[in-house]
């Protein structure tokens, strides 16, 4: 099964998944360094102000000296000081900005391309409302800190260095009677820190969980409304949905008490350093104006640190969207094509399958397929029947390679599927499921699966074979209507007949028909039935079947029970049997009855 390290964030694994995004940024570090300078330009001209002010104070009002030139000086110098700090404070925002979303994209094309090379059993443990997630609001979080916690840090930073040094430069006691507050920062800081991780992770799971749950319901919301959920879903929905909107409001509430200390200690130190800086005047131990200066810094050095404090939240979603991001990322698919040297090439397919022994369990130990044996010949048609849970799907799925036997083999024209690349063998195979998956776009593109190459004659041709053609052309835009997700405005039938148009657009030699249960008129039947005798023609055919009417021509028809095959034969060899096949289609008929009527369905018993 796929591996995929433990969630979440032990220390280690936080560094790894740090230093991951650090390759990612790798490739803009000129532009940081531009983003560095500019604001380190930026805070010189914010930090300059004070001081511009403090001279004209100190060297000017003070003694008395009505310098009107040099005031102007100064006035127009503060002016010029806070254009600058303007000009370099848009061009580092627009350089990050411009970083943190190409860094982001770039995450998040590697982050879908990986999902998509995800075997089955990934998805069968992953919900899909959580990937969702993960692609697109985790992400979202790594490009805040690119663009509010790095910019923060860098320039929150440097601020703080350049505010103590020029404090320093004014009046050592005093800087030294301002640090005070330090250490009851670095505690509070601490103090939080832990519980404010955790609070984010909080919200982030529950969060996932209700997009988890919405995406659920929205796939299956036919089958809720059929059964009348809508009320159960609802509160279950709410159960979730307040348990993120507490899981919120208590990352709030964590977050203004945070941030209130902090506002509390500035405060606090702007008090103290107005009486201590007081007195000093008074003594005229410190001129007046670098009192003024002083008290501008102490403010202007608590923002930055209620900044980065601000920015404390972002960093720890930020760790918990990144270790999610990258256990994604260190999930390795099962099912794995071989090296380039050792993979065989499918060319000339004729479509002989041989399952040599097959062995599988979804859980290794529970086995869903056991010990079976089936060689089907270039161009057979089988039909496949059994209980609900025999293991049809499943031999099918081991065919596909969406997951890989645990014992046997399985080989296409004497070739192990396991030396076949994936792209090779899913070239060979057409499969069309039991629900045909419909993108939303066109039918001609539904049809073609958005390929350009296929010119759009050959989707026409393929349609009028399988007989779609008439009821496409009756449709108001003809090839170019266009049908919502998952083929919803289309009957079972027609979303049938356009997946059959695909098989004859892509040309498979192997055929898999997993048939719909849903119940078609017997018009759209006949149509069904006669597409794909067309559609099998000079295939390999495998038909999952769920009507008798469907298989009860084929080669031959094999009858599957807890992973076994059971029986085989042709239709009336079978029914001569007088064994599981036979009690399969009286089932099917609802009668006790033997006979040669035989339209119902054969899938619901077991
Ligand atoms: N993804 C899965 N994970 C775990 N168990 C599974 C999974 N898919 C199927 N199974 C189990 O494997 C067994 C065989 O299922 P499978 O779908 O192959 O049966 P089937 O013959 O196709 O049934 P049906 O006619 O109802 O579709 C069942 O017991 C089923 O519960």
């Amino acid at each position: 099964m796929f591996k995929q390290t433990k969630p979440p964030l032990e220390p280690k694994q936080t560094q790894a998944s740090f230093r991951a995004l650090a390759k990612y940024a790798k490739p803009h570090k000129f532009t940081f360094a531009i983003v560095i300078v500019c604001a380190l330009l930026g805070i010189a001209a914010d930090l300059f102000q004070p001081y511009l002010v403090k001279i004209a104070i100190d060297d000017n009002l003070m003694i008395g000296k009505n310098d009107f030139s040099a005031l102007i000086m100064i006035c127009v110098m503060y002016g010029g000081l806070s254009i600058s700090s303007m000009f370099f404070s848009y061009i580092q925002n627009n350089l990050l900005q411009f970083a943190g979303q190409s860094i982001v994209a770039k995450i998040r094309k590697d982050l879908f391309q990986h999902i998509f090379k995800q075997s089955m059993s990934y998805y069968d443990k992953t919900p899909s409302g959580s990937l969702i997630t993960h692609v697109s609001s985790d992400t979202e979080t790594l490009n805040q800190f690119f663009t509010q916690v790095l910019l923060s840090l860098v320039r929150d930073s440097m601020t703080l260095i350049f505010i103590v040094v020029l404090m320093y430069h004014l009046d050592p006691t005093l800087t030294l009677y301002s640090m005070i507050v330090i250490p009851i920062i670095l505690l509070i800081a601490v103090g939080f820190r832990e519980y404010m991780r955790k609070t984010y992770q909080l919200s982030r799971s529950r969060l996932s969980q209700m997009v988890a749950f919405t995406a659920e319901n929205l796939s299956g919301m036919h089958l809720i409304q059929a059964f009348h959920q809508e009320k159960e879903q609802m509160s279950r929905f709410m159960d979730k949905n307040t348990s993120y909107f507490r899981a919120n409001l208590r990352e709030v509430r964590t977050n203004v008490l945070f941030n209130r200390s902090f506002d509390i200690l500035g405060n606090l130190s702007i008090a103290f350093i107005t009486w201590i800086g007081g007195i000093a005047v008074f003594d005229k131990a410190v001129e007046f104006g670098v009192l003024y200066a002083f008290i501008t810094y102490i403010r202007q050095f608590f923002q930055p640190i209620n900044n980065i404090t601000q920015q404390w939240n972002t960093l720890q979603s930020t760790q918990v969207s990144m270790t999610r991001i990258w256990n994604i990322f260190a999930a390795q698919p099962e099912v794995k094509d071989k090296e380039a040297s050792e993979l065989v090439p499918l060319d000339d397919v004729k479509g002989d399958i041989h399952f040599d022994h097959v062995h599988f369990g979804y859980q290794k130990d529970t086995a869903v397929i056991e010990d079976l044996q089936l060689h089907i010949a270039p161009g057979e048609m089988i039909g496949i029947v059994g209980t609900t849970g025999a293991g049809k799907s499943s031999l099918i799925s081991l065919l596909c390679r969406f997951y890989d036997v645990q014992g046997g083999s399985i080989r296409i024209d004497g070739v192990d599927i396991r030396d076949i690349s994936q792209k090779d063998l899913h070239r060979t195979i057409g499969l069309v499921q039991q629900e045909p998956y419909l993108y939303a776009g066109s039918i001609l593109e539904n049809v073609r699966m958005f390929d350009p190459t296929i010119l759009p004659e050959t989707v026409i041709e393929a349609c009028k074979l399988v007989g779609a053609d008439a009821l496409i052309s009756r449709m108001k835009d003809g090839y170019e209507t266009r049908i919502s997700e998952r083929g919803s405005g289309l009957s079972a039938g027609e979303r049938q007949l356009i997946s059959f148009a695909r098989i004859i657009v892509f040309q498979p030699k192997v055929l898999i028909l997993d048939e719909a249960t849903a119940n078609l008129d017997s018009q759209t039947e006949q149509l069904i039935q006669t597409a794909l005798h067309i559609v099998a023609e000079g295939r390999t055919t495998i038909v999952i079947a769920h009507r008798i009417s469907t298989i009860m021509h084929a080669d031959r028809i094999i009858v599957m029970s807890h992973g076994e095959i059971v029986e085989e034969g042709t239709h009336t060899e079978l029914l001569a049997f007088q064994g599981f096949y036979e009690q399969l289609v009286q089932h099917s008929q609802g009668t006790q009855t033997k006979g040669n009527e035989t339209e119902g369905r054969i899938s619901s018993i077991g």
